[in-house]
């Protein structure tokens, strides 16, 4: 029933306004799945290899489709990744593209999805799945690579911990939102957005900790549950090898500063998460961090560990971090992505689903979180692209998929 007779892909449009892949599935029976893949800004170094949309196209075309069509499952995760692995040849997806790859992968998980006739997050996850929700961080104050001349760090992240729903945590996050920009109006500061719809406010990190403080505890003191906020520092992005530390404007931070300066603003801020603290190599810095402060917060790895399991077992022997950002396009296939997150659950490791800068309306990101019973997801606040996944989440609350 599930048996593949088709695949096509196509170049559409991300968030950005950059080309990326959009896959389509078709099973014997009639089963149908379309995906497409994100694409990040400040991306890790080893991450697999986004290849440009049309050379990542032609190549899956050729090498890929054929080992699909009439030869495998779309029921069967594994045997789908397993050909695109096989299709590819490398480690890395250099070959078709982790972005045909990662289309493909969840295309396929769909299509099964659609022939069993069960929504998506029951298929990845089983019927036992489905009553525990990750609690959503939601981009408010965002800088970095993903809007220049505001911030240094590059997400400031409201992390509704108290909310009683799914529901009320997405909401609680778009009015910390609109509170950053009320805070920001009061102060005269102008602010764009960035990337991800996180206000871009040409302020001083200083400055956007007191704000984003101040609006996370006057949103919680109006819903009445408790709202905390969290980073992703992306510091592989302020790392320069050549200064030797984290260059924020004209200071520089040594790396012993670096895990200071955070551990202080954990103390100071009672921060719930700090994802990317230090540099993408610096598995003892991410170490020392954790030891100091790994049992007030989680210290989260995304270009640390790139959604791969050598990275994250390197990193658990390490005591390296205590929680794992998982973007399956890091890693370009689904059945890649359940190994990391598999092998995070086992050693106590806290998981974190997340988006891309770059994104498109695909909600497959939502499911996985369902399914996988992940503590939290990150997928921005508002902004159509980020709210096709939390509003997604709210219909998987309701039953409504
Ligand atoms: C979502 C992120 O940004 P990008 O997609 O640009 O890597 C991130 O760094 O966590
Ligand atoms: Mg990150």
């Amino acid at each position: 029933m599930t048996l593949i007779t088709n695949v096509s892909l196509r170049r559409i449009l991300d968030s950005r306004g950059n080309p990326t892949v959009e896959a389509d599935v078709l099973t014997e029976s009639g089963g149908f799945g379309r995906a497409a893949a994100p694409s990040g800004a400040s991306t890790g170094e080893y991450e697999a290899i986004e290849l440009p949309p049309s050379e990542a196209i032609a190549a899956a075309r050729e090498g890929a489709i054929p080992r699909l069509v009439g030869a495998v499952h779309a029921g069967n995760q594994r045997e789908v990744d397993a050909a695109l692995h096989a299709a590819d040849g490398t480690d890395d997806f250099s070959e078709i593209g982790a972005n045909s790859a990662v289309a493909i992968s969840m295309a396929a998980a769909k299509a099964g999805a659609d022939v069993l006739g069960a929504p998506l997050y029951q298929h990845l996850g089983g019927t036992f799945r489905g009553d525990s929700f990750p609690t959503p961080l939601g981009n408010v104050v965002g800088g970095g690579e993903h809007a220049k001349e505001a911030t240094h760090i590059q997400e400031f992240l409201a992390a509704p911990v108290g909310a009683p729903s799914i529901s009320e945590a997405v909401f609680a996050n778009a009015a910390v939102h609109a509170r950053v920009s009320e805070l920001l109006d009061e102060r005269d500061v102008p602010a764009a957005k960035g990337d991800e719809g996180a206000w871009a406010p040409p302020i001083s990190d200083a400055d956007a900790f007191e704000v984003v403080d101040q609006a996370v505890s006057d949103t919680a003191d109006e819903l009445g549950f408790e709202i905390k906020f969290g980073l992703d520092m992306a510091a592989a992005e302020l790392y320069d090898a050549e200064a030797d530390g984290y260059v924020y404007g004209d200071e520089v931070k040594s790396t012993d500063e670096q895990v200071e300066y955070v551990a202080e603003m954990v103390r100071e801020y009672d921060l719930v998460y700090v994802e990317d603290p230090l540099d993408e190599d610096d598995y003892e810095g991410f170490a020392d961090l954790t030891a100091r402060v790994g049992e007030q917060t989680l210290i989260c790895g995304d270009d640390l560990f790139v959604t791969n399991v050598e990275r994250l077992q390197d990193g658990i022997d390490a005591d390296a971090a205590n929680s794992i950002l998982i973007k399956p396009n890091q890693i370009g296939s689904l059945s890649d992505a359940f190994d990391a997150i598999e092998l995070a659950t086992e050693n106590g490791y806290e998981t974190v689903i997340s988006h891309r800068s770059g994104e498109t309306e695909d909600t497959t990101i939502a499911h996985l979180a369902v399914a996988t019973d992940a503590g939290f997801i990150k997928t921005g606040t508002v902004q159509g692209e980020r709210t096709a996944k939390l509003n997604e989440l709210i219909r998987i609350a309701d039953d409504a998929v």
